[in-house]
C-alpha cells in the first residue's frame, strides 16, 4: 500500500470558483483548517499561478504576495506551495514567493513544452525548495511521449512530476497508462503526481487508479472548489484512499471532512455540479479554467457556452489561448447571424 502526499489547492485552483476573490479571512481560515487537518502541502496563489492577476485571467482581490504571506504566517506544519507558468509568472515573482517562505514550487507547462520549465525548476532547486513539474492537458499526449516530457523535467531537477488532467478528460485506463509510462521512464527517486478535475465525474476514481499505477502525490481542492466542475475533492479522495488501505501521510481525515464542510463549503457561491458546460470541458478536452471565460463570452455575444467549449475542443486550444474564446464566440454569433439571414431570404 502506498504512502500518499496529499496536496490541497483550494487556495489556488479552487479560487477559480470564486473568481479569485478570496479575502484575508478566507485565506487564513482555510490555511489554518488545512494545517490542523495535517495536509502536508497547501498551494496558494492566483488561480492561474504567480502573476496571474490580470485582465486576461481575472484580477484577484489579494495579490499573490498577500495570499502567500497570510498562508505562511498561518500554518504551523504545512508547507506552502506556489504554482508558476513560465511566461505568466517570471523569476522575479518566483524569487519573491521563495523569500516569503514558499517551500514547494510547481512549474506548469503545456504537456509538449516541458523544455520551458528548465530555468524555473533549476532556480527552485538552487534555493533549496522542492520542485514539481506539472504537465498540463495530459490527455493530449500519448503515454510514452508524455513520459519523455517528464524525463526532461526530471533532468532539470524536478522531485515530482505530475500527470495533470487539466480538462478532466482522462478516463481511468488513460490515467493508468500515463502514470505507468512515467513510472517506468523516471528514476525511483522522482515521484509521480496526479491532478484531476471532475468534469466527467471521474476525479476521485482516477486518483485511485493513479495511486494503484505508481503515483504518490495526489491533488485536491476542498468541497468541490476548483476550475470547471471542480478539482478532485480533497476530503473525498482522502477518505477513499484511506479506505483503500493507503496511508494519507499526516492527514486526520475526520478533521479534514469537518474543515471542508464548515470552512470551505460555505464559501462556494453555489454547490458545485457537473453542469452541461462543465461536462463539455471533459467531453471535448478543454482546459477547465476556460469555463468562466466561456460564460462571459456567452453573455457578451449571446451564444451557448457549451457550443463555444465544444468548438474550442475541436480546435485543440490550450492554456494561454484564452483570447480564442472570444474569437470563437464572435464566429459562432456571426455564423448564427448569417444562418438567420439565409433562412429569412
Ligand atoms: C493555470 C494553470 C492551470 O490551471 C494548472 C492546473 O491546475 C491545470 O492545468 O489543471
Ligand atoms: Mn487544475
Amino acid at each position: 500500500m502506498a504512502q500518499i502526499t496529499l496536496v490541497d489547492t483550494t487556495l489556488r485552483d479552487g479560487s477559480h470558483a470564486v473568481r479569485h476573490q478570496f479575502n484575508e479571512q478566507n485565506v487564513a481560515d482555510l490555511a489554518s483548517g488545512l494545517d490542523r487537518a495535517g495536509i502536508p502541502v497547501i498551494e496558494i496563489t492566483h488561480g492561474d499561478g504567480l502573476g496571474g492577476s490580470s485582465l486576461q485571467y481575472g484580477r484577484s482581490l489579494l495579490s499573490d504576495e498577500e495570499m502567500i504571506s497570510i498562508g505562511v504566517d498561518t500554518v504551523q506544519d504545512s508547507k506552502v506551495a506556489v504554482l508558476l507558468l513560465p511566461g505568466i509568472g517570471t523569476h522575479v515573482e518566483l524569487e519573491r514567493a521563495l523569500d516569503l517562505g514558499a517551500k514547494v514550487v510547481r512549474v506548469a507547462t503545456h504537456c509538449t513544452e516541458a523544455d520551458i520549465s528548465a530555468q524555473h525548476i533549476e532556480m527552485t532547486k538552487s534555493r533549496g525548495a522542492l520542485a514539481v513539474g506539472f504537465l498540463m492537458m495530459a490527455h493530449m499526449l500519448e503515454p510514452d511521449d508524455l513520459a519523455k516530457q517528464a524525463q526532461l523535467m526530471a533532468s532539470y531537477g524536478a522531485d515530482v512530476v505530475y500527470v495533470t488532467d487539466s480538462a478532466g478528460a482522462l478516463l481511468p485506463d488513460m490515467v493508468g497508462a500515463r502514470v505507468r509510462a512515467l513510472r517506468s521512464a523516471l528514476d525511483d527517486a522522482v515521484e509521480i503526481g496526479f491532478h484531476g478535475h471532475n468534469n466527467l465525474g471521474l476525479a476521485v476514481g482516477n486518483s485511485l487508479v493513479a495511486v494503484e499505477s505508481g503515483a504518490t502525490w495526489i491533488d485536491g481542492a476542498m468541497a468541490g472548489f476548483g476550475a470547471g466542475a471542480g478539482n478532485t475533492a480533497t476530503e473525498v479522495v482522502a477518505a477513499a484512499l484511506d479506505k483503500a488501505g493507503h496511508e494519507v501521510v499526516g492527514v486526520d481525515i475526520f478533521e479534514l471532512m469537518r474543515v471542508a464542510e464548515e470552512k470551505a463549503r460555505p464559501l462556494l457561491p453555489s454547490s458545485t455540479t457537473i453542469s452541461r458546460s462543465a461536462l463539455m470541458l471533459g467531453y471535448a478536452g478543454v482546459y477547465s479554467s476556460f469555463l468562466l471565460h466561456a460564460y462571459r463570452a456567452s453573455e457578451r455575444f449571446g451564444v451557448d457556452p457549451a457550443e463555444i467549449l465544444l468548438e474550442l475542443g475541436q480546435r485543440k486550444m490550450v492554456g494561454g489561448q484564452e483570447d480564442m474564446i472570444v474569437d470563437v464566440a464572435i464566429e459562432l454569433s456571426q455564423g448564427r447571424a448569417d444562418q438567420g439571414a439565409t433562412n429569412s431570404r
